[in-house]
């Protein structure tokens, strides 16, 4: 993969910190928020993911010779670019742990640095943060929906470029089983696994001869793609014979896949020729633009496939195909800050803050999140954030912090997990999820509060613009 160094960034950044520096404003202090309005795929849910890949990257994030010869030549200031010369974020970075469960219009992520370095960092920040949520989710849907059978992610080949690279470590944080990708099997420990394609058994005069030289070289994991020719008459009839075959060996096909025509259809008969000739333990893996409506499909057709792989739908995020994260600041110069908008929604909150998770005193959720200032601890009532005739008493719940300090001084404040670690606290937070948020159609929302104080100061700032 190609090396993400400062310059991994939209040129708006550099002229902004060019004029910072210039009016000597660059060592201001400086609040961000990252958080994103508006679920995916019309959902009830968000999985955060690339925390950490975001962070290792932050802790060594330079600019290097070339770039900034390179930035030479866009006429930047001799004075600027010895600065980026020596520049490292050295900033703090509160935040939501990755895997977590996340929701619209709360912050999910605190920045707080120098102005110069926490607008530096926004756009890999977005980058990384939006795309691998944005996939995690997809994959959770699929996961949630198909229950306990095998998930495979094969679409690295549809990806967005090297997009596909992330999106293979996002759908295993969101509960794939493995990828057919090698790249990210290698840098992110991930399982890889993998089938066979239609050229291999058109590379043969026939499918039988193919399927055997296949099985020679894979004694324990062979899949057999039986749908080039004809299913049912030939391909699952030939997969019983190499099976057969197998067995004299002291071995066993693993699976057979299917990736055209009905696939529920021919799952149900190719189980019915693999059962008769005693091959229960075959399993069938089934894959054709796949996504988590055809698998709710198949699986309340009772289609019996153990292992389902998903390309095109999920490394695109499809039909979303981006979250819609934001990066906005809360305070700078230690004054905080306000962006007013007609748009109720689009007004942001000023401050650094703090945002609770609502429990009741089991820790069961009881569906709303709760924005306060970073300095209070205990919220006792939450406001609707625009209906001043809603608020709810919340003293005597227990209030869980999300935003934890994971970055100080440019260093990384948190072990750093395995991806398989990631991907085990996603599935046990999600389980704290009610089912009413989780379905596809219509899902309840996850309600958002804002404290009595963190209100007043909205109200005093807007008037203050206002005036
Ligand atoms: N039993 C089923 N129930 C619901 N959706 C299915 C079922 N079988 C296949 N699909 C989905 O329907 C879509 C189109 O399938 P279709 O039958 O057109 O494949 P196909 O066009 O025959 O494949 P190919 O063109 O590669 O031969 C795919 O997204 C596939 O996953
Ligand atoms: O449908 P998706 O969800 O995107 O899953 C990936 C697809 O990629 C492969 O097809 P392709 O035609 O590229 O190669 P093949 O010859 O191996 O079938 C595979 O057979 C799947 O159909
Ligand atoms: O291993 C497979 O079957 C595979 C890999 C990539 C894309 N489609 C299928």
């Amino acid at each position: 993969m190609f090396n993400i160094s400062a310059t991994y960034t939209d040129l708006y950044q550099l002229r902004m910190s060019q004029a910072y520096f210039k009016n000597n404003k660059h060592e201001q202090t400086a609040v961000f928020d990252y958080y994103f309005r508006k679920n995916p795929f019309e959902g009830g849910y968000t999985i955060f993911a690339g925390l950490e890949d975001l962070l290792q990257k932050l802790k060594t994030l330079k600019f290097t010779r070339d770039d900034l010869n390179f930035l030479k030549t866009q006429n930047f200031p001799e004075d600027f670019l010895n600065y980026l010369k020596e520049f490292r974020f050295h900033g703090k970075i509160f935040s939501v742990m990755e895997g977590d469960i996340v929701f619209p219009n709360r912050p999910i992520l605190r920045v707080e640095a120098t102005l110069i370095e926490a607008q530096l960092i926004e756009t890999i920040l977005l980058n990384l943060l939006n795309f691998q949520s944005l996939i995690a989710t997809k994959a959770c849907r699929m996961r949630w929906i198909a229950g306990n059978r095998a998930l495979l992610d094969f679409g690295l080949r549809r990806a967005q470029g090297p997009g596909g690279y992330y999106a293979s470590r996002a759908a295993f944080i969101g509960g794939f089983n493995g990828t057919s990708n090698v790249i990210a099997g290698e840098n992110f420990n991930i399982p890889i696994s993998g089938t066979m394609a239609h050229s291999f058994v058109q590379s043969y005069d026939n499918e039988l001869e193919a399927f055997r030289d296949f099985a020679l070289q894979l004694p324990k994991q062979c899949v057999l793609l039986v749908d080039t020719y004809n299913t049912l008459k030939y391909g699952v009839p030939n997969a019983i014979t190499v099976a057969k075959e197998m067995e004299a060996r002291g071995e066993r096909l693993y699976a057979i896949r299917l990736d055209s025509g009905d696939l529920a259809y021919f799952a149900k008969e190719s189980r019915k020729l693999l059962d008769a000739a005693g091959l229960e333990y075959v399993k069938i893996a089934a894959s054709n633009q796949l996504d988590e409506y055809v698998i709710k499909s198949l699986q309340e057709q009772n289609a019996p496939i153990d292992i389902y792989g998903v390309g095109t739908n999920l490394v695109i995020g499809k039909p979303n195909g981006a979250l819609d994260g934001v990066y906005k600041l809360a305070v700078s110069n230690g004054k905080p800050r306000i962006k007013i908008s007609e748009n109720l929604i689009k007004i942001t909150l000023p401050h650094a803050k703090q945002v609770y998770r609502v429990t009741d005193k089991n820790g069961t959720w009881i569906g709303a999140d709760v924005i306060s200032l970073k300095t209070e601890n205990h919220i006792e009532t939450m406001h609707h954030p625009f209906d001043p005739f809603k608020q709810m008493h919340i003293g005597d719940l227990k209030q869980e912090p999300l935003l934890k300090e994971v970055m100080s001084n440019g260093e990384i404040k948190i072990k750093i997990r395995t991806v398989a670690e990631i991907a085990e606290y996603s599935r046990k937070r999600f389980e704290q999820l009610p089912l009413e948020y989780k379905r596809f159609y219509n899902p309840h929302q996850y309600k958002i509060g804002i404290s009595s104080l963190l209100k007043k100061e909205q109200e005093t700032l807007i008037k203050s613009h206002k005036n």
